[in-house]
C-alpha cells in the first residue's frame, strides 16, 4: 500500500522532538504495563484511565512521549510516521501489511488466533474448497480475501466492526473470520472454529523511515523493550528461586 510521505506539513524532521510510542486502547493497555515499567516507561497516572480524554502523555523521559489510539490505528500512525514506534497485534499487521512498518519484536501478549467459524450445526457438511464463492463476515476483510483466495475461492466480504458472530444467524454470511481466544464468545452463538488462519501476539513495531533517520534512538528502544521482555522471562524463574532460598 502506498503512503503519502510522512510528515506532510513538510517541516523539517526534528531530531530533538520526542519519540512516539503508540499505544493501543483496550484490553492490550493492562497487558501491556508490566513490560513498559521494565522497560522504564512510567506515563502520566492518567495514561491508564480509560475515562481520560488526553490522547498524549508525557513519560518520566522527557524523550518519550505516549499516545493512545485505537488497536487499528497504531499501525497506521506508526505507518505514517506519526509514531515513531507502537504496539501492535499481528492481526493488524497482517490486515494492513503496511511495507512502512517493521515488526522487529514479539511481546507475547494479546494472545489469540484469527480464525473461521461457522455454525455449529451447518460446519463440515460441505466442502470449503468446491466453492467458488463463499460470503464472509470479518472486521479482517485482507486477511479473509487472501485466505480464501490462496485455495481458489472468491470472499465476498461484509466488513462488521464488532458482532460478527450474529452473521451467520441473521444471513449475512455463512461464515464469519474473527479473532478467537477461549472461544467462549463462538459457543455463546452456536458457532464453532473450523479453521485458525494464523496464531496472534502483539508486537513492537517501528517506522522503517525512522529508524533510518534517528538510527541509534529507535534502535535503543528496541533494545530496551528487548531487555524488559528477556526481564519478564526470566521473572517466574528467579521468584522460585527467591521463595525456595537459592
Ligand atoms: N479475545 C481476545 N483475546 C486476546 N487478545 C485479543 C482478543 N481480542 C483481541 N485481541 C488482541 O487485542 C487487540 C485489540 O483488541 P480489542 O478488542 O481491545 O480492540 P478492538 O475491540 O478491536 O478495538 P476497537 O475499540 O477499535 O474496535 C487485537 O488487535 C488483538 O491483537
Ligand atoms: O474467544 P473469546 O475469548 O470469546 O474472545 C473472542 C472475542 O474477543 C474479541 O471481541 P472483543 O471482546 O474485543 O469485543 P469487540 O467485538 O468489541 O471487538 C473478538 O472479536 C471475539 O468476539
Amino acid at each position: 500500500m502506498d503512503l503519502p510521505i510522512a510528515n506532510p506539513t513538510g517541516a523539517a524532521a526534528d531530531d530533538t522532538a520526542p519519540i512516539i510510542l503508540a499505544v493501543p486502547k483496550g484490553r492490550i493497555l493492562a497487558e501491556l504495563g508490566p513490560l513498559l515499567a521494565r522497560a522504564g516507561i512510567q506515563p502520566a497516572a492518567d495514561y491508564i484511565d480509560e475515562d481520560s480524554r488526553r490522547l498524549r502523555f508525557e513519560t518520566s523521559d522527557p524523550a518519550l512521549d505516549v499516545v493512545r489510539v485505537r488497536p487499528f490505528d497504531v499501525a497506521t500512525f506508526v505507518a505514517h510516521g506519526a509514531a515513531h514506534i507502537g504496539v501492535c497485534g499481528a492481526d493488524v499487521l497482517m490486515e494492513f501489511d503496511y511495507p512502512e512498518i517493521y515488526a522487529p519484536l514479539d511481546l507475547g501478549i494479546g494472545k489469540c488466533r484469527i480464525s473461521v467459524a461457522e455454525p455449529a450445526a451447518t460446519a463440515g457438511r460441505d466442502e470449503p474448497s468446491r466453492w467458488s464463492r463463499i460470503a464472509v463476515a470479518s472486521k479482517y476483510p485482507n486477511v479473509a480475501q487472501r485466505h480464501y483466495a490462496a485455495r481458489g475461492v472468491q470472499a465476498e466480504v461484509v466488513h462488521l466492526n464488532g458482532a460478527m458472530e450474529l452473521a451467520p444467524s441473521l444471513g449475512l454470511a455463512r461464515v464469519i473470520v474473527d479473532l478467537v481466544q477461549t472461544g467462549s464468545t463462538l459457543k455463546a452463538n452456536g458457532l464453532i472454529e473450523t479453521e485458525v488462519i494464523a496464531k496472534v501476539t502483539s508486537r513492537l513495531i517501528v517506522n522503517r523511515t525512522a529508524l533510518k533517520t534517528r538510527p541509534e534512538v529507535i534502535s535503543g528502544w528496541i533494545a530496551r523493550f528487548r531487555a524488559a521482555l528477556a526481564d519478564s522471562i526470566a521473572e517466574p524463574r528467579s521468584a522460585a528461586g527467591a521463595r525456595s532460598g537459592t
